[in-house]
């Protein structure tokens, strides 16, 4: 397994983390476990606030929140001087508790509903990334009623085909997100948002997908995107002043994952903006971008103990972990490769050759086919290395498992940012039988 952030193997050949034990994080706050490495977390917010804020005149690094979304992360996250990307009641109301700015917050999605809107609009949000005709004319309605006037973005689809697998892609024109570029609609949305009494169109976003490699695929959009702000100019003489190019900025899970350094997306940012602004000559925006797994992915690893082992011989070894699909869909959504290694004898030499299987009972539950590691025996403990994106906040109580505690650790000491679900918390929204009327009393 390829080591990230602080992780190194200690003296004792155990898997240390912020320069925690793994094997006493487990015995201190149990498996599976969940533990985010702040250094870590920080040192790529600080690229990211080198390389676009201070590298760039004029940008603004959003973290988008689904990627994983508490309120320590939020606190890490303004304490780094990044804005903050939410496309939910949900993430608003994390961000709010955690005394977020709202001035710094964007708020997206492609079915906000009233309520959600309504809150943003009184939470005073900086901007609200509006991603159909539905939503904007709701949107105006509110801010109407409110006395408001809303700063807003268009969430527009260029027809960007990253490479990327199927279901991470979202700048394609059959996609649900945004105002198709190609056939007028966006002009469309653009005109009828400049006529709306309450909006005030500030820029355009785009987003064409997640864990995308080739850089190439941010300077096209660079280029389609300010072509077509300039197209706007020269058709309706409203300059658009911000571009949102939305996240994407691929990482390492497994071998073969080779992504880009920070400083060099960057650069190719900064370079396609140039090229652009000169070509069809177009004042330079504000540039926004939106990263989210690129800032915690591989900050994060999920630590398991090892259960049952079955061997059919000549075909497969099933290693069994206390967790599986409910803490980690992303290899049975998405096919997602990643790296692991046993905590507790991280110096090891490989021995075999298993499958690392969860506890659902599904026969797609499969967190990592095939890897190499020394022979495993139950009551080992299995790190996942890359599972700070898109794990905890794609959690679920499948099976009416208990969602991990999450840890935050650095210099030592280890936090608990999120609690371990209890029996009880699983039964909090479950209403006792004895309090409903259409239930017989009587069984049979
Ligand atoms: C609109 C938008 N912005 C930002 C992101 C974050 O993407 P990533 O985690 O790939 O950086 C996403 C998710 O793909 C998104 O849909
Ligand atoms: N959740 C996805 C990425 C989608 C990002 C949101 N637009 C993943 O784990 O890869």
């Amino acid at each position: 397994m390829r080591l990230h952030g602080t992780q190194r193997v200690n003296e004792q050949g155990h898997l240390e983390i912020g320069g925690c034990d793994t094997v006493s994080l487990a015995q201190e706050f149990g498996t599976p476990l969940y533990i985010m490495d702040e250094a870590h977390i920080r040192e790529i917010c600080r690229q990211y606030y080198l390389s676009f804020i201070q590298g760039m005149k004029n940008a603004e690094v959003i973290y988008a929140s689904k990627a994983f979304s508490t309120l320590a992360m939020c606190r890490i996250v303004n304490q780094e001087g990044l804005g903050l990307d939410v496309v939910s009641g949900g993430e608003l109301h994390t961000a709010l508790q955690a005394k977020f700015p709202a001035e710094r917050i964007y708020f997206h999605g492609n079915n906000k509903s009233a309520e959600e809107l309504a809150m943003a609009i009184k939470a005073g949000v900086g901007r609200i990334v509006v991603d159909n005709f539905y939503e904007m004319s709701l949107l105006n309605e509110l801010a109407e009623e409110m006395h408001e006037s809303v700063s807003i973005l268009l969430r527009v689809t260029p027809g960007i085909e990253a490479h990327t697998h199927e279901y991470i892609q979202t700048g394609q024109i059959d996609s649900k997100f945004g105002f198709t570029l190609v056939n007028g609609t966006a002009d469309r949305a653009l005109d009828l948002a400049l006529s709306s009494s309450n909006l005030v169109v500030k820029g355009i976003h785009a987003h064409i997908g997640s864990q995308i490699f080739e850089l190439e695929s941010f300077s096209h959009e660079v280029h389609i995107m300010i072509q077509y702000m300039a197209d706007i100019h020269k058709r309706t003489g409203y300059l658009l002043e911000e571009l949102n190019l939305g996240g994407g900025f691929g990482i390492y899970y497994a071998s073969g994952d080779e992504p880009a350094r920070i400083e060099d997306y960057a650069k190719t940012v900064q370079n396609a903006l140039e090229n652009a602004c000169q070509n069809y000559q177009f004042p330079t925006p504000k540039i926004i971008i939106e990263p989210g797994r690129s800032i915690v992915g591989t900050a994060g690893t999920t630590l398991y103990t090892v259960g049952s082992i079955k061997e059919i011989p000549g075909i497969r070894k099933y290693v069994a972990v206390d967790g599986g699909m409910a803490d980690n869909p992303r290899p049975a959504l998405y096919q997602a490769r990643y790296e692991a290694v046993l905590a507790n004898r991280a110096g090891e030499e490989t021995a075999e050759e298993v499958s690392i299987t969860g506890k659902c009972c599904e026969s797609g539950d499969m967190l990592i086919w095939d890897i190499n590691l020394p022979k495993v025996e139950s009551g080992d403990l299995l790190a996942v290395s890359c599972t700070g994106a898109y794990n905890y906040s794609m959690s679920s109580n499948y099976n009416r498992l208990a969602r991990p505690a999450v840890v935050l650790v650095e210099g030592g000491k280890g936090d608990v940012i999120v609690k371990r679900e209890t029996y009880s918390d699983l039964l909090r929204n479950d209403v006792l039988p004895e309090r409903l009327t259409h239930l017989p009393i009587a069984s049979r």
